[in-house]
């Protein structure tokens, strides 16, 4: 790499993991693939061209939604609202529709995506909780699923609180017997809250407002969530704890934890066993975080007083379910986030969410797959532009252009390497290589997921190089291991297929191949031609392009010395014809070229 780096000065060694005087940091691998760590910023919108479409696109809205969020979709997009569909129905309707919209009461299965054949494009949930959506089937279908995760908080919460006030003092029993003729007053003696120990098990967004709320009750608040800040919990006067210790401990428990693999049935006989007697729980997060078996068994031998749910296992429950029926069951139908407010904000946060992904915006509330912020995004536009070019060109460059399964990208920057969000630039390299040589669609969502099921293996690497901090990257180069090459001249010294590139005034450009340094915008497509350095080269290539009719863009000519070997890159507007690329391939002097296709 030294040898490219011409115009730019580098920067001395520095220990151990220095190689021609570049800092090396070899980067953490999930899946066969390097990835960074990343940070997240959730409040800041941004934008990324994964979608794209010509005509308008058509939007099914399974379940009902707020009048503000179905205006907002239908300035924009054909707008289907179909609601209490079967999952066969769902399935038959889905293969028309780009987007689809859910709240908590669509299942959207493997077989929605598998219906789509590909035209879904993004799925909104219009709420928090994503456990009704296959994740894993979305992302392998290169689908894009979107939620709303902040505007039903407060609803959700406060719908936790009334479920809390109106357990410990039985107001829904007491209401029902007294329209039913009763008037038992000392049957419907209640608990106080005040002074008692509520256990919040998972500190996320819901469940620090049921915190905050439950304080101003005096209420003693300690908190179980393996992954949650303690400054936090501390700014709420909340206790973080074990979670042996919060249901050891707890008067009343507030479930708030979303349903996944690690909290399905997370409250079950051990941890009933393990809870204090006359414990009193409510959840307004997933039925399935209980063993609802296991909690008619406690609260049966006393050891839960009282259970206050808002949802449930299966959805609705049995009619005869015995736990809905127990006498020291409340139960609601799944209204944490029923409140007029909470839709209406939910509908304008998923309808802005799914519009901006179907215009080619990444929305911020992305459930599966990177969030980069606006600014982050504005400064790497043009190099993923650049990475996926490079992946385009590389892969072209293998001989039979398959067997690709050991990738190397380095991208230089005059930056501290920890700057360098890569997500982006990889899915786009991934893109680049996958795509000319498959009928597979690659965006940001499946990226990493596509390369690790072709076994394509990408290792990444930051190296500092000296340059403008200005910019983010000084270059990006890619390399591909173990492949024999068309265009033999694209073989490094190392062994490997060599691509390297630049932006220059926000034009991607090539300025390696192989050994050779070139120097040709990445616009249009590409001829490399190798030949022994000679006057008049240029001239005979361009009067072939000419008599074809094809414009040429850039011409760049890299040699190892006067009259030596040298590498010259054609950028053309048009595709030569197959004669034209025969005269060229002619030529006395040519030893090899290859027509590339950005
Ligand atoms: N009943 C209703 O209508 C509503 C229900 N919900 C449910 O509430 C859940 C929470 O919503 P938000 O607070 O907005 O989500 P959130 O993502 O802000 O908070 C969830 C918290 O749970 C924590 N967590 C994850 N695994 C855990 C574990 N094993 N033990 C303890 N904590 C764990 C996470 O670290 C996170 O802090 C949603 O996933 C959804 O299922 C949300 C809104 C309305
Ligand atoms: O947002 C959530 O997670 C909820 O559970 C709310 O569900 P819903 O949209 O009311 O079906």
């Amino acid at each position: 790499m030294a040898a490219s780096a011409s115009s730019t000065s580098l920067k001395p060694s520095t220990p151990s993991t220095t190689i021609s005087g570049l800092r090396r940091r070899p980067l953490s691998t999930t899946f066969g693939v390097t990835t960074l760590s990343f940070r997240r910023h959730r409040d800041q919108p941004c934008r990324f061209i994964v979608l794209s479409m010509d005509a308008k696109p058509t939007i099914l809205v399974a379940e009902k939604l707020g009048e503000a969020g179905v205006k907002l979709l239908k300035e924009f997009a054909n707008v289907d609202c179909s609601y209490n569909l079967s999952p066969e129905e769902l399935c038959t309707k889905i293969s028309l529709c780009d987007a689809l919209i859910v709240r908590s009461g669509t299942k959207v299965s493997r077989e929605v995506f598998e219906s789509s054949a590909g035209r879904l494009k993004v799925v909104g949930r219009a709420g928090v909780g994503i456990d009704n959506v296959d994740l894993a089937a979305a992302t392998e279908h290169g689908c894009l699923v979107v939620n709303a995760p902040t505007a039903n908080t407060v609803a959700a919460a406060e719908h936790g609180i009334a479920l809390l006030t109106a357990m410990a003092r039985n107001i829904a029993q007491a209401d029902a017997s007294v329209k039913a003729g009763k008037w038992l007053r000392s049957k419907y003696v209640g608990v106080s809250l005040v002074g008692k120990t509520l256990a919040v098990l998972g500190f996320g967004k819901v469940g620090s407002e049921v915190a905050r709320r439950a304080k101003g009750l005096g209420m003693h608040v300690i908190a179980h969530d393996p992954y949650a800040p303690a400054d936090r919990a501390r700014a709420i006067g909340v206790e973080l704890v074990s979670f042996d210790e919060a249901i050891a401990s707890a008067d009343f428990i507030s479930l708030h934890m979303p349903l996944t693999a690690s909290t399905s049935k997370v409250l079950n006989d051990e941890t009933f066993a393990k809870m204090k007697k006359g414990v009193r729980i409510v959840n307004v997060a997933r039925g399935g975080v209980i063993d609802e078996e296991a909690l008619v068994k406690a609260l049966d031998a006393g050891i839960v007083a009282q259970a206050a749910l808002d949802v449930f296992t299966v959805e609705p429950p049995a009619k005869d379910s015995k736990l809905v029926q127990h006498e020291n069951v409340t139960a609601t139908p799944h209204l944490g986030a029923s409140t007029m407010e909470a839709q209406e904000g939910v509908a304008i946060e998923i309808a802005e969410a799914v519009v901006g992904a179907l215009k080619g915006e990444l929305a911020a509330t992305a459930v599966n797959a990177p969030m980069v912020p606006a600014q982050v995004l504005t400064e790497l536009k043009p190099f993923v532009a650049l990475s996926e070019k490079l992946g385009r060109l590389a892969v072209q460059l293998v001989a039979g252009g398959t067997g690709v399964k050991t990738v190397k990208v380095t991208y230089a920057s005059a930056r501290a390497p920890d700057d360098l969000d890569t997500r982006l630039l990889r899915a786009m390299i991934t893109k680049g290589l996958i795509e000319p040589i498959s009928s597979v669609f690659v965006n940001l969502v499946n990226a990493d997921f596509t390369a690790k099921q072709r076994g394509l293996r990408i290792t990444e690497e930051r190296v500092f190089l000296d340059g403008s901090p200005e910019s983010p990257l000084e270059l990006i180069q890619v390399q591909i291991a173990n492949v024999e090459s068309k265009f033999a001249s694209a073989i490094s010294d190392s062994g490997e297929i060599k691509v390297e590139g630049r932006v220059k005034d926000g034009i991607p450009h090539l300025t390696r191949v192989g050994s050779f340094e070139v120097d040709v915008s990445l616009e249009g497509s590409l001829i490399l031609c190798r030949q022994v350095d000679q006057p008049g080269m240029i001239g005979k290539v361009g009067s072939i392009l000419a008599e074809d009719n094809v414009n040429v863009s850039f011409m760049s000519v890299g040699r190892i010395a006067p009259r030596k070997q040298a590498v010259m890159a054609i950028g053309v507007d048009e595709e030569p014809s197959k004669q034209a690329l025969k005269k060229i391939g002619e030529i006395p002097a040519v030893d090899e070229f290859v027509y590339l296709k950005l």
